[in-house]
């Protein structure tokens, strides 16, 4: 990076922009030539990016417009290139705009847009298209008002269509009310490598395909792994049957339920095998426990039980409370197998003492240094975090999981994978991956109930394994 010139890698990201910009219009308008652009350009490299994109657009017939929010500090040799190009300036949106580029602020903004940018920015985002609908907008970076390190949208802020970025995927495009911000998000390499590696993956169906446990010519129902689900009650039956479909659609070779469900379960699920306590269960390779348990004595009792056995855990909901309790924390803390823990906001703040906030990768990290767990803080984007600072986005989430059972589900089979050997981590991104599909699955038949999302959990998983 030392030996690039200065411009180096502004032109190419530059050059990349004007590139994403020239295709969204032509998908949308059929063509680029007499296009209309506006470039919202703050005083720093962010604008300098936008100007020398409307420069080369400016090249290819558009009619590009800047409007420079600080005028004597905008970025000089963009501006140049601009006017050569053809581009001019204006000091208010114009009435009609097909494309506006948002290069107010990029990684060197600090809170939300500021007062004068916010107006310029929904004075332009109000503006008409030449086809009668509403501009594109795309953001260069980041959507201006976004943190770009947390997610964290603390003010006024961009809402783009597409957001183009440079060099590497930063986590405020990723994760928290950022990802809403940043529509689209293409990463357009500048050849820039990163000195420390990425803080913050993204799993994708390779991924999961290489970490899933898949049953070999070898394999018998114990080797494929036993999985125990110590979740439910007679009163709260539904749990049960929910994790058990959860577990049963993973990799293990067979599931054991332990619980005061256990009538019910058999009568669903006839290959389970089934007792009343954690206690009789026989040997299981992994546990799930949690979701409708209660949080009585004897519930406390069953999860007590499961934490001290010497398999990897998976813990939610009612255990969620229990733990609450600093005694139970400190057996969760003594554990040596791994143990996942996959709270929604409420628990998490009930669990950390603090609720997960604008940070929420940050927070994941901070639940999973305290506890010594691997945390999954459900979300529209789910954070997946361990102890040793791995932290995973989940980007197969949809609003259509946020409904009831639908976590009873999740950790059913986030248990079947950890039965099946897989890490902490590689089990919580899998299984989140998994049920993700599942629930984009479901929706394609309408509004969306825990049943039809465990329905569907077997076939998506085989169309993210095939
Ligand atoms: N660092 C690099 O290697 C590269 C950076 N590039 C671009 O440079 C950008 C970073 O540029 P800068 O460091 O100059 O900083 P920015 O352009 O992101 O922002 C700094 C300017 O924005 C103003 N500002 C800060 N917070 C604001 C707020 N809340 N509301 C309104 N205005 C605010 C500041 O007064 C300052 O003038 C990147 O995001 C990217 O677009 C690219 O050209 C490619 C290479
Ligand atoms: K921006």
């Amino acid at each position: 990076m030392d030996t690039l010139p200065a411009g180096t890698l502004m032109q190419r990201a530059a050059a990349g922009l004007a590139r994403r910009c020239a295709q969204l219009l032509t998908d949308r308008f059929g063509a680029v030539y007499a296009r209309r652009v506006l470039l919202l350009v703050g005083a720093g490299d962010n604008g300098g990016d936008a100007l020398y994109a409307g420069a080369r657009l400016a090249a290819r017939g558009v009619a590009v417009r800047a409007l420079l929010l600080d005028p004597d500090r905008a970025h000089a040799g963009g501006l140049a290139a601009l006017r050569a190009a053809g581009g001019s300036t204006v000091a208010a949106a114009p009435g009609v705009v097909d494309l506006i580029l948002d290069g107010v602020v990029g990684i060197g903004g600090k809170g939300g847009l500021r007062p004068t940018a916010a107006s310029v920015v929904s004075a332009a985002a109000s503006s008409t298209a030449s086809d009668g609908g509403r501009p594109i907008l795309v953001a260069v970076d980041v959507p201006s008002g976004v943190d770009p390190d947390t997610g964290e949208v603390p003010g006024e802020a961009v809402t783009a269509d597409v957001t183009v970025t440079f060099g590497c995927l930063k986590p405020g495009l990723l994760v928290g009310a950022g990802a809403t911000r940043a529509g689209l998000v293409d990463l357009v390499d500048i050849g820039l490598s990163p000195a420390v590696p990425p803080v913050l993956r993204v799993a994708d169906r390779e991924d999961i395909r290489g970490w899933w446990p898949v049953a070999g010519r070898e394999s018998d129902k114990y080797t494929r792994g036993v999985v125990g689900v110590a979740t439910g009650s007679s009163t709260y039956s539904g749990a049960a049957v929910l994790s058990v479909a959860g577990a049963s659609a993973g990799p293990a070779g067979m599931v054991r339920y332990a619980g005061s469900a256990a009538d019910y379960v058999r009568q669903r699920y006839p290959s389970v095998i089934v007792t009343e306590s954690v206690e009789r269960a026989g040997r299981v390779q992994a546990w799930v426990c949690g979701s409708g348990l209660g949080t009585d004595e004897r519930a406390a009792g069953e999860l007590r039980t499961v934490l001290a056995a010497p398999v990897p855990v998976c813990l939610d909901a009612d255990a969620l409370s229990l733990l609450a309790d600093g005694r139970m924390q400190d057996l969760l803390r003594e554990r040596s197998a791994p143990t996942v823990v996959t709270p929604h906001d409420r628990e998490f703040t009930r669990l950390a003492g603090f609720p997960p906030g604008g940070d929420r990768v940050a927070s994941a990290l901070g639940l999973a240094n305290q506890l010594n767990v691997t945390v999954l803080l459900k979300g529209d984007r789910t954070v997946v975090a361990s102890p040793d600072r791995e932290v995973w986005v989940n980007p197969t989430g949809t609003a259509a999981l946020a409904s009831g059972g639908t976590g009873d589900v999740l950790s059913g089979l986030l248990a079947a994978l950890l039965a099946g050997g897989l890490s902490g981590v590689r089990a919580a991104v899998a299984a989140a991956y998994a049920h993700g599909m599942a629930g984009r699955a479901a929706a394609e038949g309408g509004p969306v109930t825990s049943t039809d999302v465990a329905a569907a959990l077997r076939s998506s998983v085989a169309a993210v394994l095939a």
